[in-house]
């Protein structure tokens, strides 16, 4: 079967999920998007298949943050689904697509920041930017309006700073994140923890923004839907909920440089 030579598979392979999208080169829709759980990989094969079933993209464009052998099990999915497909492994540098990365060794900032900064000012340009992406870690990256990545924080993630006091304490209870919002001041234990770790998380979130000067803050990430309400925004700061940011800036990179592989 003949490939499509319009159509990209991006992945962005986190610690928790790895997220997919066939993305056109031509326009912002997808044409198809999909997620699994780690323990769950095989499903991409099946989702592709079925994703692939009149053409298979002829690129890909990857950031993985998940290891050497997330890597291999997908380069083994993708040779069977897309064969032939040039695939190309994201990895930060000094500058791609517009962006200029502060990192003091710009290849040791995770693959998937680099590239959510990129779909940030993609999404607002020459704006100063917060962007939160809350997944297995939370990381909250400053860009400036120049386009220049400045630099961030990494706290554990939502789930992780919750399981962690479940982990290391003889009292306290394993706890799902609930719809409803604690009161900041619980009176029982389960929402006592989520109280403080969504404080923790959106604390963060806010003290960044006011530190940066930033004028948009972009959420994102698989516990960003929890984090979202708990915020409280400084006056003239623009929040914005963006589905799969890091996905939206390798899109970005591909509409930029066009056959970057
Ligand atoms: N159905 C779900 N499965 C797994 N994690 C979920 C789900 N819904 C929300 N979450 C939250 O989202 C986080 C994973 O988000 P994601 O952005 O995919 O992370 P990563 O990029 O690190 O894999 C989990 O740590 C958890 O807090
Ligand atoms: C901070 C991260 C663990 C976030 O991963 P995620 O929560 O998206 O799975 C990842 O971006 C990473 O491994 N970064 C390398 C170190 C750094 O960015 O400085
Ligand atoms: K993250």
């Amino acid at each position: 079967m003949n490939a499509n030579k319009n159509a990209w598979l991006l992945i962005d392979a986190g610690n928790t999920r790895i997220k997919w999208a066939l993305a056109d080169r031509a326009s912002d829709a997808w044409l198809a998007q999909g997620a699994a759980l780690h323990a769950e990989a095989s499903d991409l094969a099946v989702q592709w298949s079925a994703a692939f079933a009149a053409a298979p993209p002829a690129r890909v464009l990857a950031a993985n943050v998940a290891g050497a052998a997330v890597r291999t099990r997908l380069e083994q999915m993708l040779a069977a689904v897309a064969p032939g497909a040039s695939v190309e492994w994201f990895a930060s540098c000094a500058q791609r697509a517009g962006l200029v990365n502060g990192y003091r060794n710009p290849a040791q900032l995770g693959c998937d920041r680099f590239a959510a900064a990129i779909g940030a000012r993609a999404l607002a340009p020459d704006r100063p930017i917060i962007v939160a992406n809350c997944g297995t870690a939370t990381t909250v990256d400053a860009i400036d309006a120049s386009g220049r990545f400045i630099g961030g924080m990494i706290l554990p993630g939502l789930g992780l700073m919750a399981s962690s006091l479940a982990r290391n304490t003889a009292q306290l209870p394993q706890i799902q994140p609930g719809t409803l919002l604690p009161s900041p001041f619980a009176d029982n234990t389960d929402d006592a923890i989520l109280a403080g770790c969504l404080s923790a998380q959106a604390g963060a979130i806010e003290r960044a923004s006011v530190q940066h000067g930033a004028v948009e803050c972009i959420l994102s990430g698989g516990a960003a839907s929890y984090i979202a309400p708990m915020l409280t925004l400084a006056p003239g700061l623009v929040l914005r909920h963006v589905d799969n940011i890091v996905m939206k800036g390798l899109h970005a990179i591909v509409r930029a440089e066009g056959d970057v592989c």
